[in-house]
């Protein structure tokens, strides 16, 4: 099999589970999440790369899910660990176009075989339930850069809240605009109101349930806020790799700003039986070549159906 073979979404689903656990009606990945609601208002530079209705400048609205990475529902908040937004714009006309974002330039993996593998290697063994060191060190000599995801974290505070983190991409997607031309670029969502972290002592008097509660007060301030930025690809530049930022230095532009209006309740709202599948795209903007971005379709649908069958959570 060559590195971008498709994987089974089945097998996908087992190594999760094995690997982290199985906790029944949550998302297998991102499990710990809120819902709300927010505004999307596109600028007339995204007009100008890409003739997505999400851009026109009418405010758009956009189902939101932020959450903290991994299986466990009670994965800590005060971790420097992943945080994810997850946003479903609904456009005119019934369109949609969904994206699941990391606040990590890159991921821990470049290709679905590479991603199975990772998982697998950190299965834990039976006897210890610690997942066998030598394993993990073997599979990461090999492919080093499923280590780039977990250094970027290592190298960041805790964030002080969803709103004060950037979320990429982490693929390229292409922007064709009006007059037939495509541009290439990575995206990021970067807080209007700019970047805020934790000293680690501030991080263990936060505890571990704290993202929820702030994220409802901020709202209700009216201070959560993302540009949707845009790296724009130059010829030349790597875009087929999610383990690969395009090189420093690169035209950002500004797509629009999203405004996050309210937070629904714990454990409901209208991001819980839905999933955000990358795939789903809006006319003028498609897919780069990166074998991540298809990968991931399956997957988020076989998840939603077994969450669903057991019941679906989150929380
Ligand atoms: C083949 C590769 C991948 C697999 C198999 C996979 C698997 C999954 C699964 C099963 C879920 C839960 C879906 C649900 O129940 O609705 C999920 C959620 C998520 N994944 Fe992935 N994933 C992959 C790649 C990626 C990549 C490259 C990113 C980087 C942006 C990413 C970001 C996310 C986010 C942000 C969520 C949470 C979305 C939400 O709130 O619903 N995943 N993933």
């Amino acid at each position: 099999q060559t590195a971008a073979a498709p994987v089974d979404p089945n097998s996908f689903l087992n190594q999760f589970e094995a690997t982290f656990g199985k906790f029944e009606g949550y998302r297998r990945s991102g499990a710990k999440g809120v819902c709300a609601m927010g505004e999307f208002v596109g600028t007339a530079e995204a007009r100008g790369l890409s003739t997505a209705s999400a851009f026109s400048g009418a405010p758009v609205p956009v189902v939101v899910r932020f959450s903290v990475g991994g299986a466990n529902p009670k994965a800590p908040d005060n971790a420097k660990s992943q945080r994810n937004l997850a946003l479903q714009f609904n456009l005119p006309n019934g369109e949609v176009w969904q994206m699941g974002n990391i606040s990590a330039p890159v991921f821990g993996a470049s290709s679905p075989q590479q991603f199975l593998g990772r998982l697998a290697s950190l299965q834990p063994d039976p006897a210890t339930k610690m997942p066998d060191a030598a394993k993990v060190k073997a599979f990461a000599d090999a492919n080093p850069e499923v280590l780039l995801q977990g250094r970027h974290f290592a190298s960041q505070p805790v964030p002080a809240s969803f709103g004060t983190v950037n979320y990429w991409g982490v693929h390229a997607f292409g922007f064709t605009n009006a007059s037939g031309s495509k541009q290439f670029g990575k995206w990021v969502f970067e807080p209007v109101g700019g970047l805020q972290g934790l000293t680690d002592d501030e991080a263990k008097a936060k505890g571990p349930a704290f993202l929820f509660d702030d994220l409802r007060q901020r709202v209700k301030d009216g201070k959560v806020a993302f540009n949707f930025n845009l790296e724009l690809a130059q010829a030349g530049d790597q875009i087929d790799s999610a383990t690969v930022p395009l090189p420093a230095g690169r035209t950002k532009v500004n797509l629009g700003m999203l405004k996050v209006t309210s937070v629904a309740e714990d454990g409901g709202g209208p991001c819980l039986t839905i999933t955000y599948n990358p795939m789903v795209l809006p006319k003028g903007v498609e897919p780069s070549a990166d074998p991540m971005i298809a990968a991931r379709a399956a997957p988020y649908a076989v998840g939603l159906g077994r969450r669903l069958t057991e019941g679906a959570k989150q929380q």
